[in-house]
């Protein structure tokens, strides 16, 4: 494909993500699939292009005079980004062949104009309401926040799994394979790899063979937070794809007494209660048991719950799939049973904007205010199954105030039983590097923790913790 043709196809990708709600990366996915004419060095470029411009879709939305469409932008960005001239720009649109037709009156104006005075928000490349958020969560600290979040291409985390592998293992292992893994500075268990070149990590057979799983190091944390130890009964709420569910599983082994699972006997599996035998036989757990514990995934869509099945498997631990009923119904039970209750509520995702930076730009006020709403129901209703004593952590992966700080302060006001928990004093797991207590510690509002891809080169996490009145 000539240049010319890959920003045409750029432009109405653009546009097919702003029609509907794929992630971009589907989007992307799809157009390679409908046009098999397109190399993967056409392919690579168009998406390079594509998320250039979903990064700053908010100046240049601001520089071409507010039109939204994928042409508008792409022919913004070759200005404001690439900083082609307006020759150049003209070139790249004499509309032959397959490329896009020449620039129009408005859009040859637009592009020779200087895009000064722009307003702050513009320039952060985020929705004008959750600046209002950001500056009130972080006062001056807002826009390097707010870039953070939007500019640079997030690595790829990755926990290794404790009852398969050690750190070290892994290590040399993704070494072999060619890539170069560096050790996570909070997570004992973490690896992080650079996105560039993006690794097809689900090829490996450190990650066939669960040794491996993708998690953010700030999802690891917040599993640390927990507090789960051997025989405990541990509830993971919100399970939605089981990722805190696995960290929440591993959680009972302390660091350095992994356990490499021997090839000869593979239905061995780990639980929060110990070692057991194999799938028919794992609700009696047979190995080191002090007591019996159990792990339970809760969540509303059982197709979510079916999709954490392989991924148990893969990691050899165990955990009961859970639906919940209308209203929270189906846990009757375990009201007051559970030693440790995480609530992963479903949120606006705000916290991976650097994943996915269109969510940022579909987001409408209105949806926040519902999920505030949403996530104080969840939170009430998951506080019952705490029993005395037992620790409840309120996670979200938002960066905003609405699902964060307001919701758990409306819990507690709500629920004077529930005692908050230092971050500092729950960051004592194995699972947590002597430099991540530290800075945790630091950056911890008491039992409130917010990390974010600017204060923690994390995504954006919330966490805050609690501890039922005995
Ligand atoms: C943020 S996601 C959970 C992600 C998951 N914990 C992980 O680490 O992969 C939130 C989940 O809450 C579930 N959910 C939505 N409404 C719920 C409700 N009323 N009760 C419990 N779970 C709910 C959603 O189905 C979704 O899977």
């Amino acid at each position: 494909m000539t240049p010319a043709a890959r920003l045409a196809a750029a432009a109405s990708v653009l546009d097919r993500i702003s029609a509907g709600k794929q992630p971009a990366e589907t989007v992307l996915k799809t157009w390679g699939t409908e046009n098999r004419y397109a190399g993967s060095k056409d392919r690579r470029a168009i998406a390079d292009q594509v998320y250039k411009v979903i990064r700053a879709r908010g100046r240049l939305v601001w520089a071409m005079g507010g039109r939204e469409d994928g042409r508008a932008l792409v022919i913004g960005s070759l200005s404001l980004i690439d900083g082609l001239s307006v020759e150049e720009i003209e070139a790249l649109h004499s509309g032959d062949g397959y490329g896009p037709k020449p620039l129009s009156k408005q859009e040859r104006g637009r592009i020779s104009a200087t895009a000064d005075d722009l307003p702050g928000w513009v320039a952060a490349g985020l929705p004008e309401f959750v600046v209002e958020d950001f500056k009130n969560t972080f006062g001056e600290r807002w826009a390097d926040e707010a870039e953070g979040l939007m500019v640079p291409r997030a690595p790829i985390d990755l926990r290794v799994n404790a009852a398969k592998a050690t750190v070290a293992e892994v290590m040399a292992e993704l070494r072999e394979a060619g890539l170069s893994p560096e050790r996570t500075p909070w997570s004992a268990w973490g690896l992080r790899l650079s996105a560039e070149p993006p690794p097809n990590v689900q090829a490996l057979e450190a990650f066939k063979a669960g040794r491996i799983e993708i998690q953010d190091e700030g999802s690891q944390i917040v599993c640390w937070l927990a507090g789960v130890r051997p025989g405990m009964t541990v509830v993971d709420y919100c399970a939605g794809g089981g990722g805190k569910t696995l960290g929440l599983a591993m959680q009972g082994l302390a660091v350095g007494a992994a356990r490499a699972v021997p090839a000869a006997e593979p239905e061995r599996i780990w639980t929060p209660t110990g070692w057991v035998d194999g799938p028919k036989t794992a609700s009696k757990p047979s190995g080191p048991v002090e007591s019996e514990g159990r792990l339970i995934a809760y969540d509303v869509v059982q197709k979510r719950l079916d999709n954490i099945r392989p991924r148990l498997q893969r990691a050899g631990v165990m955990a009961e799939l859970i639906q919940l009923g209308p209203n929270g119904g189906g846990v009757e039970d375990m009201v007051g049973q559970a030693d440790v209750v995480l609530v992963d509520a479903p949120c606006t995702g705000s916290g991976t904007w650097r994943r996915r930076p269109e969510d940022a730009w579909r987001l409408k006020p209105e949806e926040v205010d519902r999920m505030h709403s949403l996530q104080m129901c969840i939170l009430a209703r998951a506080a019952k199954l705490v029993k005395p004593g037992g620790r409840l952590v309120y996670v979200t992966c938002s960066m905003l105030r609405s699902e964060n700080e307001a919701t758990v302060d409306a819990f507690e006001e709500d629920h004077p039983t529930f005692r908050p928990v230092a971050i500092a004093d729950a960051a004592v797991s194995d699972a947590i590097t002597p430099a991540g207590h530290t800075r945790l510690s630091e950056l911890a509002q008491g039992h409130r923790l917010r990390l974010s891809p600017a204060s923690a080169n994390t995504d954006g996490f919330f966490a805050a913790l609690y501890e039922r009145d005995a």
